[in-house]
């Protein structure tokens, strides 16, 4: 079995003891060389993931492991974009990919880093306090690409870029997961927008993680069905059902074959995703080995 890139086990993560738990029960494993969302609603926990994948943040309860090893030994082989996008704003955009040379020496990449920088038609010797957000983004990816990470963490990496910037630095991204079989993790509101990218998902909903696996595997696991109004729906599991009129409309992870009479089809990432945090009730399917297992 191939090294995880990311592993996470009972991992927790609360600030203060009297606070509620940011994570909580956190398992799952992803395995190297996979595009991975990590989608859910605002303050579900992504971030708390990310920093805790990063050593950032030290876990309260529970493990992570990071290719194969803590996160702090890994720190070099790992790539971050924090929503924050932290750089140094005295330094021109030339100066940060310099710095981004000495600070990983033997690693750096400056084509690259290079290349990133010029999708935007970005001067080199402009400061990045006079930057704007979208630019400053462009700069942190060009950072963390320039370091040829084996893994490379990103925190709503696409959320102040225009559309056009989003499309061409995702072009990036996925370019460079396939040359050189990068881990990508990278958090979102916008589900629809990962779900051309990603292979991957990591549901995370009240500080739990609600779905985990293989995209693919996970919408075939499931089914939108229309019945009449009153139908009974066991033995599947429902992880949503609603009553409009005479028409039932639901999402189940069918048990066996269902009714011939019922109209069905296969949901949507977006789909799946709305119906697993409307209901935080639903269980999550098991996870088939050797994909990302949810334990949550
Ligand atoms: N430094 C901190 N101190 C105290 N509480 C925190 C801290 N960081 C996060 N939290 C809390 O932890 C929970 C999870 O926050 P987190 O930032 O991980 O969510 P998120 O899913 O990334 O949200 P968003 O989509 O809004 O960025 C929230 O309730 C948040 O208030």
């Amino acid at each position: 079995m191939t090294v995880p890139a990311l592993e996470a086990e009972a991992l927790g993560k609360r600030f203060g003891r009297r606070a509620d738990w940011a994570l909580r029960d956190c398992s799952f494993r992803l395995p190297a060389g996979r595009v991975c969302a990590v989608a859910g609603p605002n303050g579900a926990g992504k971030s708390t993931l990310l920093a805790l994948a990063t050593g950032l943040l030290a876990p309260t309860e529970g493990t992570v492991r990071v290719l194969g090893t803590d996160p702090a030994t890994a720190r070099p082989r790992v790539g971050f974009v924090d929503q924050d996008k932290p750089l140094y704003p005295q330094l021109t955009v030339a100066e940060t990919l310099r710095m981004g040379a000495d600070l990983n020496p033997g690693r750096w990449d400056p084509d690259t880093a290079r290349r990133v920088v010029d999708g935007g038609d970005l001067d080199p010797g402009k400061r990045i306090r006079s930057l704007s957000g979208g630019q400053r983004t462009r700069v942190a990816l060009a950072l963390a690409l320039g370091k040829r990470p084996e893994l490379l963490l990103l925190d709503e990496p696409m959320a102040d870029l225009d559309p056009l910037a989003r499309h061409e630095l995702m072009g990036v991204l996925m370019s460079q997961a396939a040359a050189h079989g990068t881990t990508i993790v990278m958090s979102s509101h916008v589900v629809a927008e990962l779900e051309d990218s990603c292979d991957h998902l990591l549901l995370v909903g009240g500080g739990r993680v609600r779905l985990a696996g293989e995209i693919d595997d996970l919408l075939a696991a499931h089914t939108r069905v229309v019945a009449p109004a009153g139908t009974g729906l066991a033995p599947h599991e429902v992880v949503e059902s609603r009553t409009t009129g005479r028409q039932l409309s639901a999402l189940l992870r069918p048990a066996g074959p269902l009714p011939a009479d019922w109209r069905t089809g296969t949901p949507s990432l977006e789909e799946l995703v709305l119906s697993y945090l409307r209901n935080p009730a639903a269980t999550a399917p098991a996870a088939a080995p050797e994909t990302t297992e949810a334990a949550a």
